[in-house]
């Protein structure tokens, strides 16, 4: 969700791994040179999210790099065999913390019209896309004071434990297909 961390979280999680870190709406925003809120504003949230796609598409066959997306790019069946080329991380953050942070932002157009009602409609898009995010590899239960260096810290951990996970699975494929096959007797 908007305000969960993202940007903060996959600098810091670049910095740790020395991978190269992007963020989907800078990468957009200097591509465009406009803003997000400009770029909504002139073009409508649909060129938006085509952008957006564009510069997942582009980004995506890359290796050691963290991307940061915005909250939104969940919405697009087609970003989802982007965002599969890497290890998907859903940073769930209570709409009370995401309610803070977001009161005194501008440059999240989709929350600018609705601030006097600005939890209702976080819970809102919440409910959403909350089955979307579910869909992630991994999710990050955020507590309340939790810093983003420690949020950060969990998400290694919990992302080394999922590749150990998936060389396990492998492995015992890999043991499977060389055992010899059942034999039926004539
Ligand atoms: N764990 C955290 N604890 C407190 N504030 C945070 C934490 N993570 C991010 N923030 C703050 O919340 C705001 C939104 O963070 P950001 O990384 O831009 O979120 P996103 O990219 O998911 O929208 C920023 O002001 C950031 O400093
Ligand atoms: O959730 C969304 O629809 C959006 C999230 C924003 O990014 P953050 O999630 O980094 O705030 C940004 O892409 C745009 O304002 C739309
Ligand atoms: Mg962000």
């Amino acid at each position: 969700m908007m305000g969960a961390g993202k940007t903060t979280i996959g600098r810091l999680l670049a910095q740790h791994l020395s991978y190269r870190f992007f963020d989907t709406d800078a990468v957009i925003e200097q591509a465009a040179t406009q803003t997000i809120t400009q770029i909504f504003a002139e073009s409508g949230e649909a060129a938006f999210r085509q952008l957006e796609t564009q510069v997942l598409a582009q980004l995506s066959p890359y290796t050691q790099l963290v991307i940061a997306t915005g909250g939104g790019i969940v919405l697009k069946r087609e970003n989802w065999s982007y965002l599969r080329h890497g290890v998907v991380v859903w940073l769930d953050v209570p709409i009370e913390q995401l309610h803070q942070r977001l009161q005194q932002d501008t440059s999240r157009p989709i929350l600018q019209d609705q601030k006097a009602n600005l939890k209702e409609k976080l819970q809102a898009l919440s409910d959403q896309r909350q089955s979307l995010y579910a869909q992630a590899d991994l999710r990050i239960t955020v507590m309340p004071d939790e810093s983003a260096t420690q949020v950060a810290a969990r998400v290694m951990d919990a992302i080394a434990q999922k590749c150990q996970e998936k060389s396990q699975i492998n492995e015992r494929l890999r043991l499977m297909n060389q055992e010899t096959p059942y034999q039926i007797e004539p």
